[in-house]
């Protein structure tokens, strides 16, 4: 990547990692992507500081959902590193990556339409785990208690996404923004480190929005960290500490979102129409 793709002023060194005081949970660094003769990702760098709240945003088409593809192991960049806790996770598959501690959700959730919202929580945590069923059949005690720490788990974290009375509704029955909310509470059970969301709120009524943007905080306040995918850019400037911005492929400017909002490059590839 040419390192006049990151702003001087954005709180970022040129090769995209940070300068602020805290370390970096994840390093993107480098990622290129290419499909055919299309670059999706051309030299994408930057970091993401532990216990941090990041926005990534773009136009369509600027390749994010591509970069969350290659942090979560969906692809495998052609170029470049992706990195947990210094640990490159580039390549390994995404069951791997998940169980390193990277959390996804997705535009569309994926949830289980044919399970209750218990059965669905209850199923991720033991995906994390990896169990079978020949390992449960020669641990029959240890499972035992394995399941009831689960369901304490579900108890708790339904209760923390104030979907404890849904817990015995099909997933199906549950409205868009339930189902976001029911997606990020399956990613809770995995315990991840980070959790990347695309596009959180798209599509969500405001009330829950305001309900899931709630959460995301509390989480980050318990020291989780949040890389998300935003549209709207007023989710992004109240509630990001830092804003990566991708345009064609490439880094554009990382740093605070009242900053990178002045950002003249930005405001010309993207932010056009925002009142500053
Ligand atoms: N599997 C694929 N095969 C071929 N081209 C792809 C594939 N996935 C993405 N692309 C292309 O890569 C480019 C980046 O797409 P990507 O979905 O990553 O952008 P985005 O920033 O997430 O856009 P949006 O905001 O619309 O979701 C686009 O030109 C897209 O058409």
């Amino acid at each position: 990547m040419s390192t006049d793709q990151q702003s001087p002023t954005d709180g970022s060194a040129p090769d995209g990692s940070t300068t602020d005081d805290g370390a970096d949970l994840l390093e993107v660094d480098g990622v290129v992507k290419h499909f055919g003769g299309l670059v999706a990702n051309d030299g994408v760098t930057f970091g993401v500081e532990e216990a941090s709240i990041t926005g990534l945003i773009g136009p369509n088409g600027a390749g994010k959902s591509t970069l969350f593809d290659c942090i979560t192991g969906v692809h495998t960049p052609d170029e470049g590193a992706v990195r947990l806790d210094g640990e490159p996770i580039h390549g390994l598959s995404p069951t791997k990556v998940a169980r390193r501690g990277v959390g996804r959700t997705f535009q569309t959730p994926k949830t289980f339409r044919g399970m209750t919202v218990r059965e669905n929580m209850a199923f991720a945590a033991r995906e994390q785990t990896g169990e079978t069923a020949l390992g449960a059949l020669f641990r029959p005690g240890t499972i035992r208690d394995e399941e009831a720490e689960i369901q304490a788990t579900v108890d708790e974290t339904l209760e923390f996404l104030k979907l404890d009375h849904l817990a015995d509704e099909y997933a199906s029955g549950l409205s868009g923004g339930q189902r976001k909310l029911l997606e990020l509470g399956r990613v809770l059970m995995m315990d991840p480190r980070i959790i990347l969301l695309d596009e959180p709120v798209a599509g969500v009524n405001p009330s829950l929005t305001e309900e899931l943007l709630a959460r995301l905080e509390e989480l980050n306040d318990r020291g989780r960290t949040i890389l998300f995918i935003e549209h709207d850019m007023d989710v992004v400037m109240a509630h990001c500490d830092r804003v990566v911005v991708m345009h064609d492929g490439r880094t554009l400017a990382v740093g605070p979102p009242e900053i990178v909002q002045q950002d003249e490059r930005v405001v010309e590839a993207y932010l056009g129409g925002v009142d500053r």
